[in-house]
């Protein structure tokens, strides 16, 4: 095993590889085609790429513009790096940190989740199967426990990646009733949101420094397009590699076709594939058994093309979807009112197809 980090430009596994290592990593290609490369991805090397941002010389890559040169440096670059066939770096467009680790051949691990295992193990046999990443069961690695499921990003080239976060709400109705009754300050929420809005804290959260987190999550939501389009935008990367996770005040419906042209670098084939998906998706979400009884909040759409215009969608990321009581189902596109537990996924998802379609009309 071996972990190819670019002297010049500090990426782990940069595809173009610079220079000198190329010679080097060519003599070795055969053999490494055949492994899986797994190496963590320690602070100090994500503090590297922030602080060279690929600004180095030679073939490595650049930035397009200052916003993307500098939050791309936001993103997880990767606990690992994963080579099958090919080389690409793995990446975490968005979630926790340190969530992620190289599975077996094709596959990644994800710290494991009760409530995701459950979800992942149910949606095995149900008509969304198609829609989600395959499902491995349970496993143990360095006393650490894991799901292991499909890796979405094998069957493509340098893809090219946009985390979606669906539905009007972000945080679950149980989570609602357990920050009244015990309400918990987080210092770390309120810095998020200094940084994005000096003005947004009241005066009494400026005075404790602190935020609850519903209040935080409300006022995310409300800053970007999930509480009036029901979905938005969390990351980008390119098939150049420059990513950006500044999308926190992407709201309007105007500001999320300018990202998805932008997210094609305006092929409309590729916006046109992913039309289609996302209709097959939404006529699948409207039948599955498993959908209509679950509230599915923090779920993301995860989209995947590369440049041969292969373009997928997938639901990722259910480590906040619920099982309803027995005699109660959602439908999905109702309003939101405490207790009633509709989460807006299927609202939000008919915005982003009508949102698509006027880019790309029929
Ligand atoms: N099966 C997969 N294949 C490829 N990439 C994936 C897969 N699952 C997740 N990812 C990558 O990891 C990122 C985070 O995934 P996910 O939302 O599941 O993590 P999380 O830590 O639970 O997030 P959150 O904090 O929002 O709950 C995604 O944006 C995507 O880039
Ligand atoms: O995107 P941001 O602005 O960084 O905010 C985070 C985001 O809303 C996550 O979805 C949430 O995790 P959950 O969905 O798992 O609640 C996390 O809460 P956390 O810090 O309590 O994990 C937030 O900090």
């Amino acid at each position: 095993m071996s972990l190819h980090l670019c002297s010049t430009c500090q990426w782990i596994c940069c595809p173009t590889m610079c220079a000198q290592e190329e010679e080097e990593d060519e003599e070795k290609e055969k053999v490494e085609e055949e492994e899986v490369l797994c190496e963590y991805n320690e602070g100090s090397q994500v503090l590297r790429q922030t602080e060279t941002g690929n600004t180095g010389e030679g073939k490595c890559r650049k930035a397009k513009n200052k916003s993307w040169k500098k939050l791309k440096t936001m993103v997880q670059w990767s606990p690992f790096v994963v080579s099958y066939k090919k080389r690409y770096p793995w990446v975490q467009l968005a979630g926790h940190a340190g969530n992620f680790k190289a599975g077996d051949f094709g596959k990644i691990l994800k710290k494991y989740c009760e409530c995701e295992h459950l979800c992942l193990e149910s949606l095995m046999s149900d008509s969304l199967k198609p829609f989600v990443p395959g499902y491995f069961g349970v496993v143990e690695r360095d006393g650490e426990t894991y799901n292991q499921m499909e890796d979405l990003l094998a069957e493509f080239d340098y893809p090219c990646i946009m985390d979606c976060k669906m539905g009007v709400r972000t945080y679950l109705e149980e989570e609602l009733v357990k920050a009244r009754e015990k309400p918990k300050l987080r210092k770390d929420m309120y810095e998020k949101m200094v940084a994005v809005d000096p003005n947004a804290p009241t005066a009494e959260e400026r005075a404790q420094q602190a935020v609850l987190k519903p209040r935080y999550m409300q006022w995310r939501e409300t800053l970007s397009s999930t509480a009036t389009l029901g979905f938005r935008i969390e990351g980008i990367r390119k098939a150049d590699g420059s990513c950006n996770t500044s999308f926190k005040k992407t709201k309007h419906k105007e500001q999320v076709m300018r990202t998805l042209e932008d997210f094609v670098d305006g092929n409309h084939n590729i916006l046109r594939n992913y039309l289609a998906r996302l209709k097959e998706l939404r006529s699948v979400l409207e039948c599955s058994a498993f959908f209509k009884t679950h509230e599915v909040v923090g779920s993301s759409l995860l989209f995947v093309h590369d440049k041969t215009e292969l373009a997928r969608v997938w639901m990722i990321d259910f480590g906040k979807t619920v099982k309803l009581p027995d005699n109660q189902t959602l439908d999905h596109r109702s309003t939101w009112v405490e207790g009633n537990r509709e989460d807006g996924y299927l609202w939000g998802l008919d915005n982003l197809i009508d949102i698509l379609s006027s880019v790309v009309p029929e």
